[in-house]
């Protein structure tokens, strides 16, 4: 008898059967699984009509306690939509299964915004890994140290500017910061009064915002409408949103092109000596053309890097301040302690003045502070279902199938409410970090807001450096009280948030005085 070893081929055709077999059954098996749960869909339109276009994010998360499930289906028009409503489900998908859920749909609304070659929304290819390359390296928690000094120069800047104009505060802040973004992008200062950058931001702010969830219109699921002549047929509703982006694609444009087109002269000719992100990338590519090398980047991919500094990064670290302030406000007892916190770091005279302003070598020092920014951001997440992915191929969770192509939306909202977690999670509470061993509660520090996986927010670390030296510095030298009507009462504020890609406050009132006369000389200094 011949042995198996003498009868290679054989030996190798059954093997090809076997495994021929385990996958036709393996795939036989998922193609029965279950999608995840998810309400009743309508004929052809599925949930289009079912889920809600203002704040998706709560009925999503109610959806889940109803269906019991972090995972949740949906499907509009033919697309799958998937939800994660646990941190658990979006770190076992988009973390540990990254390289299937990098993807992200195709944007059409956006584009018809005039959202140029901008990492955020890039679909997984070569250009996408070139763009987070350069942004990922350029902002490691390492590398954003070389920021400190940008960052407190121009936080004592706005804080000095709020002393002179306290009823602009919110202005003030948001030019904090554009300049930040401007400076670290592109090496641009901005101007103090009425500074035409920081109007782009706020017009690029509101077209953004009101533009929807994104990935959710109807042009993104029927790109051909876009081509549809204007004036567009007042038909329906649906259509709002594409006559929306077509109206305000001229800020977006305006942008990612107007920084740029002031720089660019200036380090062609060697005379721009400003460090920043476009002079090291736009430097390198002008050097490697000169001497004949060539360059992974091309000039639209380095403007398009650029631009997204100053467009990701600039709208949401103001909102994120603003929300901080907000907190402090309507919590007198919270701002009390973080303002106790910071003058034990940067030391008092007899009169309880300060010695200095502070930096970022407190930052160590002041972990109620910290505890603030942390509970600002999981109080309200800036993008309550973050930016959605997409997956790559077919995959299976929890016993569900995962078709290939859906959209992957990570709910930030339903994981900051999940009260396995979080106790009362309604409340501002920074004390829910306090450790256990500190006799706190030990609750986790919020992990959604900046999103998940190869797509995680490569501008974290800056933003929350720049939400620290600005609410250090504010904190130290001024009282930040709610305004007050004719009679003396306090007025709380009660903001209305912005629907869409980012969840920000409408306008508040806010009394923003200087602490002393020292903390007037030393913001002047
Ligand atoms: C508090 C402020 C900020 C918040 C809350 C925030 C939040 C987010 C979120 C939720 C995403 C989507 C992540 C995902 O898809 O999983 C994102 C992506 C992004 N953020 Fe931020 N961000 C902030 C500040 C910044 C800053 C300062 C920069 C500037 C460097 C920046 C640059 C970006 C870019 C370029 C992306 C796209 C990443 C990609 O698609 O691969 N962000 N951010």
């Amino acid at each position: 008898m011949l042995l198996p070893t003498q009868r290679p081929h054989l030996v190798l055709a059954f093997i090809a059967v076997a495994a021929i077999t385990f996958i036709y059954h393996r795939f036989q098996q998922r193609k029965k699984l279950p999608l995840p749960p998810g309400p009743p869909a309508e004929p052809l339109l599925g949930h289009l009509r079912i889920v809600p276009t203002e704040h998706p994010e709560f009925q999503y998360t109610q959806w889940g306690k109803d269906y019991n499930s972090d995972i949740l289906h949906f499907s509009m028009l033919g697309r799958s939509i998937v939800v994660l409503n646990s941190i658990e489900a979006a770190r076992d998908l988009l973390d540990k299964r990254g390289a299937n859920f990098a993807d992200r749909p195709r944007f059409v609304l956006f584009e018809v915004m005039g959202w140029g070659i901008t990492l955020t929304f890039l679909r997984w290819s070569p250009r996408f890994k070139l763009h987070r390359k350069m942004l990922q390296q350029s902002f490691t928690q390492t590398a954003c140290k070389a920021y400190r000094p940008v960052q407190v120069e121009e936080a004592r800047r706005a804080s000095r500017a709020i002393l002179h104009d306290p009823q602009n505060w919110e202005m003030l802040l948001r030019q904090f910061s554009t300049a930040v973004v401007l400076r670290i992008g592109f090496g641009i200062e901005i101007q103090e009064k009425d500074d035409p950058y920081v109007k782009m931001a706020i017009d690029v702010e509101e077209a953004t915002g009101e533009g929807g969830v994104p990935g959710s219109s109807l042009v993104d699921f029927f790109p051909l409408l876009r081509h549809l002549p204007s004036p567009l047929p007042k038909l329906s509703a649906l259509l709002a949103p594409l006559t929306h982006a077509r109206r305000t694609k001229a800020s977006i444009q305006q942008l990612h092109d107007a920084p740029w087109d002031a720089v660019e002269p200036s380090i062609r000719s060697s005379k721009n000596l400003q460090p920043s992100f476009m002079h090291t990338h736009f430097g390198r590519y002008l050097e490697n053309e000169a001497s004949g090398k060539e360059n992974a980047a091309t000039i639209e991919d380095i403007k398009g890097a650029a631009g997204a500094i100053s467009i990701a990064g600039g709208n949401t670290t103001w909102s994120t301040i603003i929300v901080c302030v907000l907190n402090l406000i309507l919590h007198p007892e919270v701002q009390d302690k973080a303002r106790a916190e910071i003058l034990a770091a940067v030391g008092v005279d007899d009169n309880g003045d300060i010695l200095r302003l502070p930096t970022f070598d407190d930052r160590p020092q002041l972990k109620w502070l910290e505890y603030i920014i942390q509970e600002t951001t999981r109080w309200m997440p800036l993008s309550p279902l973050g930016v959605p992915h997409a997956s790559i191929a077919e995959d299976t969770y929890k016993g569900y199938r995962i078709p290939a192509g859906s959209v992957v939306y990570a709910n930030a909202w339903a994981m900051s409410r999940d009260e396995r977690y979080y106790s009362s999670p309604d409340n501002f509470a920074p004390e829910r970090y306090v450790p256990v061993s500190e006799g706190g509660k030990g609750e986790p520090l919020p992990d959604g807001p900046f999103g998940f996986g190869r797509r995680v927010c490569p501008g974290q670390y800056l933003a929350l450096s720049g939400v620290y030296i600005i609410m250090a510095t504010l904190l130290a030298t001024m009282d930040l009280k709610c305004p007050v009507d004719e009679q003396g009462n306090e007025i709380k504020p009660t903001v209305k948030w912005s629907n869409g890609l980012s969840s920000v406050p409408d306008s508040f009132g806010c009394l923003m005085t200087p602490r002393s006369e020292r903390s007037r000389i030393l913001l002047e200094g």
